[in-house]
Protein backbone atom coordinates (compact mmCIF):
# COMPACT_ATOMS: atom_id res chain seq x y z
CA UNK A 1 0.00 0.00 0.00
CA UNK A 2 1.41 3.44 -0.81
CA UNK A 3 2.18 5.53 2.30
CA UNK A 4 -0.33 8.41 2.38
CA UNK A 5 -1.50 10.71 5.13
CA UNK A 6 -0.64 9.46 8.60
CA UNK A 7 -1.08 5.77 7.92
CA UNK A 8 1.76 3.25 8.28
CA UNK A 9 1.45 -0.43 7.44
CA UNK A 10 3.11 -3.30 9.28
CA UNK A 11 2.94 -6.55 7.27
CA UNK A 12 3.48 -10.04 8.67
CA UNK A 13 3.87 -13.47 7.14
CA UNK A 14 0.97 -14.98 9.11
CA UNK A 15 -1.61 -14.33 11.81
CA UNK A 16 0.60 -15.72 14.59
CA UNK A 17 3.49 -13.36 13.83
CA UNK A 18 1.04 -10.46 13.62
CA UNK A 19 -0.62 -11.40 16.90
CA UNK A 20 2.74 -11.65 18.68
CA UNK A 21 3.91 -8.25 17.40
CA UNK A 22 0.66 -6.39 18.06
CA UNK A 23 0.23 -7.98 21.50
CA UNK A 24 3.74 -6.82 22.44
CA UNK A 25 3.06 -3.33 21.12
CA UNK A 26 -0.22 -3.08 23.05
CA UNK A 27 1.43 -4.36 26.21
CA UNK A 28 4.09 -1.63 25.82
CA UNK A 29 1.33 0.97 25.58
CA UNK A 30 -0.47 -0.37 28.66
CA UNK A 31 2.77 -0.48 30.68
CA UNK A 32 3.53 3.12 29.63
CA UNK A 33 0.07 4.22 30.75
CA UNK A 34 0.43 2.50 34.11
CA UNK A 35 3.92 3.96 34.63
CA UNK A 36 2.78 7.49 33.76
CA UNK A 37 -0.78 7.62 35.17
CA UNK A 38 -1.17 4.58 37.41
CA UNK A 39 -3.76 2.98 35.13
CA UNK A 40 -4.42 2.16 31.47
CA UNK A 41 -7.43 2.01 29.18
CA UNK A 42 -7.74 -0.26 26.14
CA UNK A 43 -10.55 -0.51 23.57
CA UNK A 44 -10.64 -3.58 21.34
CA UNK A 45 -12.75 -4.76 18.43
CA UNK A 46 -14.92 -7.83 18.22
CA UNK A 47 -15.58 -10.09 15.25
CA UNK A 48 -13.36 -13.02 14.29
CA UNK A 49 -10.07 -11.32 13.41
CA UNK A 50 -8.69 -10.56 16.91
CA UNK A 51 -8.89 -14.10 18.33
CA UNK A 52 -5.16 -14.91 18.10
CA UNK A 53 -4.30 -11.39 19.23
CA UNK A 54 -6.45 -11.75 22.35
CA UNK A 55 -4.88 -15.09 23.21
CA UNK A 56 -1.36 -13.58 22.95
CA UNK A 57 -2.27 -10.35 24.72
CA UNK A 58 -3.82 -12.19 27.66
CA UNK A 59 -0.40 -13.64 28.50
CA UNK A 60 1.58 -10.37 28.33
CA UNK A 61 3.37 -9.20 31.47
CA UNK A 62 1.26 -6.17 32.35
CA UNK A 63 -0.13 -5.11 35.74
CA UNK A 64 -3.59 -6.02 34.46
CA UNK A 65 -5.35 -5.12 37.71
CA UNK A 66 -4.70 -1.51 36.69
CA UNK A 67 -6.15 -1.93 33.19
CA UNK A 68 -9.70 -1.25 32.03
CA UNK A 69 -10.75 -3.02 28.83
CA UNK A 70 -13.75 -2.09 26.74
CA UNK A 71 -15.01 -2.69 23.20
CA UNK A 72 -15.10 -0.23 20.34
CA UNK A 73 -18.56 -1.58 19.48
CA UNK A 74 -21.03 -4.26 20.46
CA UNK A 75 -23.84 -6.22 18.88
CA UNK A 76 -27.01 -5.77 20.95
CA UNK A 77 -27.15 -9.36 22.13
CA UNK A 78 -26.64 -10.87 25.60
CA UNK A 79 -23.39 -12.61 26.44
CA UNK A 80 -25.09 -15.98 25.99
CA UNK A 81 -25.19 -15.28 22.23
CA UNK A 82 -22.35 -16.51 20.04
CA UNK A 83 -22.57 -13.08 18.35
CA UNK A 84 -21.57 -11.28 21.57
CA UNK A 85 -18.27 -9.43 21.28
CA UNK A 86 -18.13 -9.26 25.09
CA UNK A 87 -18.35 -13.04 25.36
CA UNK A 88 -15.39 -13.36 22.98
CA UNK A 89 -13.32 -10.84 24.95
CA UNK A 90 -14.09 -12.70 28.18
CA UNK A 91 -13.29 -16.10 26.68
CA UNK A 92 -10.02 -15.13 24.99
CA UNK A 93 -8.61 -11.87 26.36
CA UNK A 94 -9.68 -11.78 30.00
CA UNK A 95 -7.76 -14.95 30.75
CA UNK A 96 -4.33 -15.84 32.16
CA UNK A 97 -2.47 -12.71 33.33
CA UNK A 98 -5.28 -10.49 31.98
CA UNK A 99 -8.00 -12.22 34.02
CA UNK A 100 -7.77 -9.47 36.66
CA UNK A 101 -8.37 -6.62 34.21
CA UNK A 102 -11.62 -4.69 34.65
CA UNK A 103 -14.00 -5.16 31.72
CA UNK A 104 -16.45 -2.38 30.83
CA UNK A 105 -19.12 -3.89 28.54
CA UNK A 106 -21.16 -1.95 26.01
CA UNK A 107 -24.29 -4.11 26.44
CA UNK A 108 -26.94 -3.42 29.05
CA UNK A 109 -29.90 -5.63 29.92
CA UNK A 110 -32.47 -3.73 27.87
CA UNK A 111 -34.48 -4.73 24.78
CA UNK A 112 -32.80 -2.20 22.48
CA UNK A 113 -29.64 -0.06 22.49
CA UNK A 114 -31.88 3.02 22.65
CA UNK A 115 -33.54 1.67 25.82
CA UNK A 116 -30.15 0.93 27.38
CA UNK A 117 -28.51 4.15 26.27
CA UNK A 118 -28.88 6.23 29.44
CA UNK A 119 -27.29 3.51 31.58
CA UNK A 120 -24.61 2.89 29.01
CA UNK A 121 -23.72 6.56 28.62
CA UNK A 122 -23.32 6.84 32.41
CA UNK A 123 -21.04 3.80 32.34
CA UNK A 124 -18.76 5.04 29.57
CA UNK A 125 -18.72 8.59 30.98
CA UNK A 126 -16.64 7.22 33.84
CA UNK A 127 -13.91 5.99 31.50
CA UNK A 128 -10.80 8.18 31.83
CA UNK A 129 -10.29 9.07 28.15
CA UNK A 130 -7.98 9.30 26.28
CA UNK A 131 -7.52 5.60 25.65
CA UNK A 132 -3.98 4.28 25.83
CA UNK A 133 -4.73 2.21 22.75
CA UNK A 134 -7.65 1.54 20.41
CA UNK A 135 -7.64 -1.50 18.13
CA UNK A 136 -10.07 -1.27 15.24
CA UNK A 137 -11.01 -4.06 12.86
CA UNK A 138 -12.70 -3.85 9.48
CA UNK A 139 -15.46 -5.87 7.83
CA UNK A 140 -15.55 -6.88 4.18
CA UNK A 141 -18.09 -4.09 3.62
CA UNK A 142 -15.67 -1.40 4.82
CA UNK A 143 -17.25 -0.94 8.24
CA UNK A 144 -15.13 -0.35 11.29
CA UNK A 145 -16.39 -0.28 14.87
CA UNK A 146 -20.16 -0.21 14.04
CA UNK A 147 -19.76 2.49 11.40
CA UNK A 148 -21.68 0.55 8.76
CA UNK A 149 -22.42 1.64 5.20
CA UNK A 150 -26.02 2.87 5.25
CA UNK A 151 -26.05 3.08 9.05
CA UNK A 152 -29.00 5.12 10.35
CA UNK A 153 -26.78 7.29 12.57
CA UNK A 154 -23.60 7.16 10.50
CA UNK A 155 -23.15 10.93 10.02
CA UNK A 156 -23.45 11.48 13.79
CA UNK A 157 -21.08 8.60 14.52
CA UNK A 158 -18.45 9.95 12.11
CA UNK A 159 -18.68 13.56 13.31
CA UNK A 160 -15.10 14.10 14.44
CA UNK A 161 -16.14 17.02 16.65
CA UNK A 162 -19.00 15.31 18.49
CA UNK A 163 -18.92 15.21 22.29
CA UNK A 164 -21.10 12.08 22.33
CA UNK A 165 -19.17 8.95 23.32
CA UNK A 166 -21.55 6.16 22.25
CA UNK A 167 -24.45 5.84 19.81
CA UNK A 168 -26.89 3.14 18.73
CA UNK A 169 -26.53 2.04 15.12
CA UNK A 170 -28.77 0.05 12.80
CA UNK A 171 -27.78 -0.91 9.28
CA UNK A 172 -28.83 -3.45 6.63
CA UNK A 173 -25.51 -5.30 6.90
CA UNK A 174 -25.14 -5.13 10.67
CA UNK A 175 -27.06 -8.27 11.57
CA UNK A 176 -28.56 -6.82 14.73
CA UNK A 177 -28.81 -3.38 16.36
CA UNK A 178 -25.47 -2.12 17.55
CA UNK A 179 -23.91 0.22 20.03
CA UNK A 180 -20.69 1.94 19.00
CA UNK A 181 -18.17 4.38 20.32
CA UNK A 182 -18.19 7.41 18.05
CA UNK A 183 -15.23 8.27 15.85
CA UNK A 184 -14.67 11.36 17.96
CA UNK A 185 -14.34 9.25 21.12
CA UNK A 186 -12.13 6.62 19.47
CA UNK A 187 -9.75 9.28 18.20
CA UNK A 188 -9.18 10.32 21.82
CA UNK A 189 -6.38 7.78 22.05
CA UNK A 190 -2.63 7.78 22.46
CA UNK A 191 -2.32 5.02 19.86
CA UNK A 192 -4.61 3.78 17.11
CA UNK A 193 -4.27 0.38 15.42
CA UNK A 194 -6.24 -1.10 12.53
CA UNK A 195 -5.96 -4.89 12.46
CA UNK A 196 -6.95 -6.60 9.21
CA UNK A 197 -6.17 -9.97 7.70
CA UNK A 198 -6.45 -11.36 4.17
CA UNK A 199 -5.85 -10.11 0.64
CA UNK A 200 -9.43 -8.93 0.12
CA UNK A 201 -9.28 -6.59 3.09
CA UNK A 202 -5.82 -5.34 2.07
CA UNK A 203 -7.16 -4.37 -1.34
CA UNK A 204 -10.31 -2.86 0.12
CA UNK A 205 -8.30 -0.76 2.54
CA UNK A 206 -5.92 0.38 -0.22
CA UNK A 207 -8.90 1.48 -2.33
CA UNK A 208 -10.48 3.25 0.63
CA UNK A 209 -7.23 5.11 1.33
CA UNK A 210 -7.00 6.24 -2.27
CA UNK A 211 -10.72 6.97 -2.54
CA UNK A 212 -11.18 4.54 -5.42
CA UNK A 213 -14.56 3.25 -6.61
CA UNK A 214 -17.17 2.34 -4.03
CA UNK A 215 -14.45 2.13 -1.35
CA UNK A 216 -14.32 5.92 -1.47
CA UNK A 217 -17.59 5.82 0.49
CA UNK A 218 -16.67 3.12 2.98
CA UNK A 219 -16.84 4.33 6.60
CA UNK A 220 -13.28 3.13 7.31
CA UNK A 221 -12.05 5.96 5.08
CA UNK A 222 -12.99 8.40 7.85
CA UNK A 223 -10.37 6.76 10.05
CA UNK A 224 -7.74 6.82 7.30
CA UNK A 225 -8.25 10.44 6.31
CA UNK A 226 -8.45 12.02 9.77
CA UNK A 227 -5.31 13.83 10.86
CA UNK A 228 -5.74 13.71 14.62
CA UNK A 229 -4.08 10.36 15.37
CA UNK A 230 -1.58 8.32 13.32
CA UNK A 231 -3.00 4.96 12.24
CA UNK A 232 -0.85 1.83 12.39
CA UNK A 233 -2.28 -0.86 10.10
CA UNK A 234 -1.35 -4.42 11.10
CA UNK A 235 -1.89 -6.82 8.21
CA UNK A 236 -1.13 -10.41 7.24
CA UNK A 237 -2.36 -12.60 4.34
O1 LIG B 1 -19.25 -6.92 13.58
C1 LIG B 1 -18.08 -6.61 13.73
O2 LIG B 1 -17.24 -6.79 12.69
C2 LIG B 1 -15.97 -6.11 12.60
C3 LIG B 1 -15.10 -6.97 11.68
O3 LIG B 1 -15.19 -8.31 12.10
P1 LIG B 1 -14.35 -9.50 11.41
O4 LIG B 1 -15.12 -10.74 11.82
O5 LIG B 1 -14.36 -9.29 9.94
O6 LIG B 1 -12.99 -9.47 12.01
C4 LIG B 1 -15.35 -5.88 13.96
O7 LIG B 1 -14.21 -5.05 13.82
C5 LIG B 1 -16.39 -5.25 14.88
O8 LIG B 1 -15.83 -4.98 16.16
C6 LIG B 1 -17.54 -6.20 15.04
O9 LIG B 1 -18.56 -5.70 15.90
Amino acid sequence: MPPILNVTTHSFTDCHALADALAERLADRLREGIAERGHALLAVSGGSTPKHLFERLSRQAVDWAKVQVTLVDERWVPETSERSNAAMVKALLLQHAASVAQFVPLYADAPTPEAGLVALRARVASLPLPFDAVVLGMGNDGHTASFFPGGDRLPEALDAHSDVRVLPMRAPGAGEPRITFTLSALLQTRALYLHIEGEAKRQLLADARLGLGEAAHFPVRSVLTQERVPVAVYWCP
